[in-house]
This record gives C-alpha cells, sequence and structure tokens, in this order.
C-alpha cells in the first residue's frame, strides 16, 4: 500500500488580496506561513521517501516548511511546472469580487471552477488536467506502485485536476470541489494505483 499525501500551498498574498493569480510567483502571506508549519505538525509521524511540487514559490516553500518540521528535508524532490497552478489569462492580477461585480458571479464561478470553459486568454481545469495527470502517471505513479510514502506540494486547480482522477469525480462534481490552502490530504492507494481510502488530516 502507498500512502500520498497532496497539499495545497498556505495562504499566498494574492489569495489574501483576493487577487487571480495563476503563474503570478507570489509568496506565502504571513499566515501562509503558519498554515505550512502547521500542516509540518499534523505531518509528525510520517515517513517521506520523495516530494514533488511545481516550480512556482508558494508551493516550494510550503513544501520546504513542511519537510524541515518533520525533519526530513533530505528526501529526493522534484520540482516540475506540470504540477504549476491553472494559467489565468487575462485574470491574472484582478480582484475576483471585483470581476464577479463586472461579469456576473455565474460567468466567474464557470471561469474558476467548470471543468471545460477556459478563463480569457487561460487554461481550463481540463487543459490543467492534460499535463497534470501524465505528470502524475510519468513520474509520480510509479513509487506509487512500488508503495512509497509521498507527498505533492501544488496548487487549487492542479490538485483539483489529480483529485478528480483519484476519485473518479464527475464535471458536476469537480464544479464543487475546493481544496482548501495548507490541509493535508491523505490517500492511500492499492498495489494497481487505485485509491482505497482518503481523508483530510
Ligand atoms: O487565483 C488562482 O490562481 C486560484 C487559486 O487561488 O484561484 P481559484 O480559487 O479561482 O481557483
Amino acid at each position: 500500500m502507498s500512502k500520498l499525501v497532496l497539499i495545497r500551498h498556505g495562504e499566498s498574498q494574492w489569495n489574501l488580496e483576493n487577487r487571480f493569480t495563476g503563474w503570478v510567483d507570489v509568496p506565502l502571506s504571513p499566515k501562509g506561513i503558519e498554515e505550512a508549519k502547521a500542516a509540518g505538525k499534523k505531518l509528525a509521524g510520517f515517513t517521506f521517501d520523495r516530494a514533488f511540487s511545481s516550480v512556482l514559490a508558494r508551493a516550494n516553500e510550503t513544501l520546504r516548511l513542511v519537510l524541515e518540521g518533520i525533519g526530513q528535508t533530505g528526501i529526493p524532490i522534484e520540482k516540475d511546472k506540470a504540477l504549476n497552478e491553472r494559467m489565468y489569462g487575462e485574470l491574472q492580477g484582478l480582484n475576483k469580487a471585483e470581476t464577479a461585480k463586472q461579469f456576473g458571479d455565474e460567468q466567474v464561478k464557470i471561469w474558476r471552477r467548470s471543468y471545460d470553459v477556459r478563463p480569457p486568454g487561460g487554461e481550463s481545469l481540463k487543459d490543467t488536467a492534460e499535463r497534470v495527470l501524465p505528470y502524475y502517471d510519468s513520474r509520480i505513479k510509479p513509487y506509487v506502485l512500488k508503495g512509497e510514502t509521498i507527498l505533492i506540494a501544488a496548487h487549487g486547480n492542479s490538485l483539483r485536476a489529480l483529485v478528480m482522477q483519484l476519485e473518479q469525480l464527475t464535471r458536476e462534481q469537480v464544479l464543487e470541489l475546493n481544496i482548501p490552502t495548507g490541509a493535508p490530504l491523505l490517500y492511500e492507494l492499492d498495489n494497481n494505483g487505485k485509491v482505497l481510502s482518503h481523508r483530510y488530516l
């Protein structure tokens, strides 16, 4: 059996300011740093074989703080842009509430949470899944099949793409799927990579 822990980065400066972020490389907020440290405490007792992260600072910092917290900074870490947040195109930098006032709540929810509608100039969740899932299959799943304990630090939408696949969620279900910042989500998987259980720690 393998253990796979997914963690969305702690609150970022632009989460705090309620701005569409995507590929903009913003740092963690002070609260985000605390969330990452608290996540480390929740993961006490886990011994990770390896970890994966995007190439964005908020995920890298979260991973670093977690691994420091549990004294496991020496494990192999692979960072890849395949795990980056969904690219938000023309919305990047805009305030979410102001954008909802301008375009309406329903349109903004569709841009933010639908499966295959692209925000202007950006990636849909489907586009994001088309880079996250091949990366998971080629770089991460082989270690799942070996029964390793693995940590992935990434982003709201790159993780929604992965959770959708792991839990076999429908497009309707994924519309309501929100992944909180800094909350470790544990999956236990069998030797074929099938999910046996999942829960937030
Ligand atoms: O701004 C973003 O990049 C993401 C994650 O914070 O936002 P959303 O909640 O719309 O997926």
